[in-house]
């Protein structure tokens, strides 16, 4: 029965941190030494496939929100999909995903992807960055004529998808499985975690889209498992994540890889809803010198439609504050988010204990865990996913309407994609989230900026804060909320045909910072 399920993965929640038979929790790894898992095969009925949620009250509000295309000769904007000329078997697999009309960061990516042009693209999240360039790409290959792949012990994929969690790759997979359905293109997805022959034997059966992981995306070029010449597009998604500290070095190793076609040779797409200015400059190093920067509103902004909410606690009031919300939630699903992976399994068991439907995902579970969790959530088994950053980025899962920051990150950027889980594709969404004065000062001017450029009321308190924070001279949280932040603008001598950059824009919103 559903109640013994929920029992049993309780009870599992809890031995994984030793709850149950040791009284003190003990926090081992739980990953073997060689990986095993083989995940369940794939759903191949078309309602499964095409399975979506209804876009949201505000989706035509998107239309609102201030564009900049900034570069050279940006091509003009389609409205419609009709105009973006997809073959026959895109455009029905587009209709069978719900979609009627093209979001702001679609409409401006998928031509300029189709015109052969490299692209930075900021969007909010939840706007339908995964189809911008999933699209273009699918119909390129179409009308290219690509051969169908088939079996050979090396194969070749016209274009590559990186992506920073094993989740999300596959999620992107998903995507664009979907979207190829009934064509001659084939995606595949390697991330780890997973039985490596497993994979090996699925890649080699063909493989046009090839979706990874960095880790496991380097390992199969090793191996000679993959090779690149035939490369054409290499898409980073969430791409400041992809070349901050952490996964530089692999993304500098992928495009130095033998065979790697050169920049000028390929295309490349970035995609994400934040970009750091030091990491824009550095993602030059990846681009064509002409490369279209797409802003769609506020550059790193959170979206307009999460409620957020900041309550300032002490770190011993934190359990008993989520339990209240959770009382008030109920089944709805909600995610919480908690910095260390030893949090995840001490909050988890805690909600466990007190009778809350919980699980939870980080990465030091297994990867049949995590996809466990994952299932257990999406189906409501456990509306409560309790989860570290590893989470934070890029999942589109149905229904979740509430985000709760038990713990705050530590950089801004990771706030606005962890309350981006919620308010997704025109939907509401509530995210709450527990300041403590004592860890969490450092981020209350990035989060007076934030809450202010998405029109949220700013706490006093937190106003207070941020006028209190160490080096505030010239703090203007309602500065730059327009800025198209090309960081090429503000240093012409890395483009200086930027000078005269054509730059345009769409139904210029405007919005007043409560209070004035
Ligand atoms: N034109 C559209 N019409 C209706 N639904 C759409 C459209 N485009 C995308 N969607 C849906 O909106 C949801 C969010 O899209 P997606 O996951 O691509 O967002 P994102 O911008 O990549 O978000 P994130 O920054 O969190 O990665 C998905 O369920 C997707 O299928």
């Amino acid at each position: 029965s559903s109640s013994s399920d929920l029992l049993s993965s309780q009870i599992s929640a809890c031995r994984y941190v030793g709850w149950i038979t040791n009284p003190y929790p003990v926090f081992l790894p739980s990953r073997g030494p060689k990986v095993t898992y083989v995940p369940p095969p794939l759903p191949e009925d078309e309602d499964t496939i095409f399975a979506h949620y209804a876009s949201g009250i505000n989706f035509n509000k998107y239309d609102d929100i201030l564009v900049d295309v900034s570069g050279l000769n940006p091509p003009q904007a389609i409205y419609t999909f009709k105009e973006a000329c997809l073959c026959e078997s895109l455009e029905r697999n587009v209709a069978k995903s719900g979609y009627v009309k093209p979001t702001p960061v679609q409409k401006h990516g998928i031509p300029i992807i189709a015109a052969g042009r490299d692209i930075m693209a900021c969007a909010q999240t939840g706007s339908g960055k995964t189809a911008a360039f999933l699209l273009p790409i699918l119909q390129k290959l179409m009308a290219d004529g690509v051969a169908a792949s088939s079996f050979s012990e090396q194969q070749e994929p016209e274009a590559i998808i990186v992506a920073p969690t094993r989740e999300l790759i596959n999620q992107i997979f998903l995507e664009a499985r979907k979207f190829a359905h009934g064509t001659c293109v084939r995606p595949v997805v390697l991330y780890g975690g997973i039985s490596t022959g497993h994979q090996i034997r699925d890649l080699l059966r063909g493989c046009n889209v090839l979706c990874g992981t960095p880790g496991r995306l380097m390992d199969m070029i090793g191996r000679g498992k993959v090779g690149l010449t035939k490369l054409r597009y290499l898409v980073m998604d969430e791409a400041d994540r992809m070349l901050d500290m952490g996964f530089e070095p692999e993304m500098r190793r992928l495009v130095g890889s033998p065979g790697m076609p050169s920049k000028e040779e390929r295309q490349t797409l970035m995609f994400s809803a934040t970009y750091p200015e030091d990491i824009q400059r550095m993602a030059g190093d990846f681009l064509k010198k002409d490369y279209l920067f797409l802003a769609v509103g506020v550059v790193g902004g959170a979206c307009s439609d999460v409620e957020q909410k900041l309550v300032q606690v002490t770190k011993f009031s934190k359990r008993d504050q989520l339990l209240d919300i959770l009382k008030n939630t109920g089944t709805e699903r909600t995610m919480v988010f908690v910095e260390t992976k030893r949090q995840a399994d001490f909050i988890a068991a805690f909600l466990c204990q007190e009778n809350v439907a919980t699980t939870s995902i980080h990465g030091d579970r297994e990867q049949r865990e995590r996809e466990q969790a994952l299932g257990d959530f999406r189906s409501g088994k456990c509306p409560v996913l309790v989860a570290t950053s590893v989470a934070a980025r890029g999942l589109d899962i149905k229904d979740v309407q509430h985000v709760v920051n038990f713990d705050l990150p530590n950089n801004i950027d990771d706030y606005v994609h962890r309350i981006g889980r919620t308010g997704r594709c025109g939907n509401t969404g509530q995210a709450v989230s527990f300041y403590d004065p004592e860890q969490d000062n450092q981020l209350a001017r990035s989060l007076v900026k934030i809450l202010c450029s998405a029109q949220q009321e700013v706490p006093s308190w937190l106003e207070q804060s941020a006028l209190g924070a160490h080096g505030t001279s010239g703090f203007n949280p309602v500065g730059r909320v327009f800025a198209s932040t090309d960081s090429r603008k503000s240093h012409p001598y890395i483009a200086p045909s930027l000078q005269s950059h054509s730059s345009y824009t769409l139904n210029v919103f405007l919005f007043v910072h409560p209070g004035t």
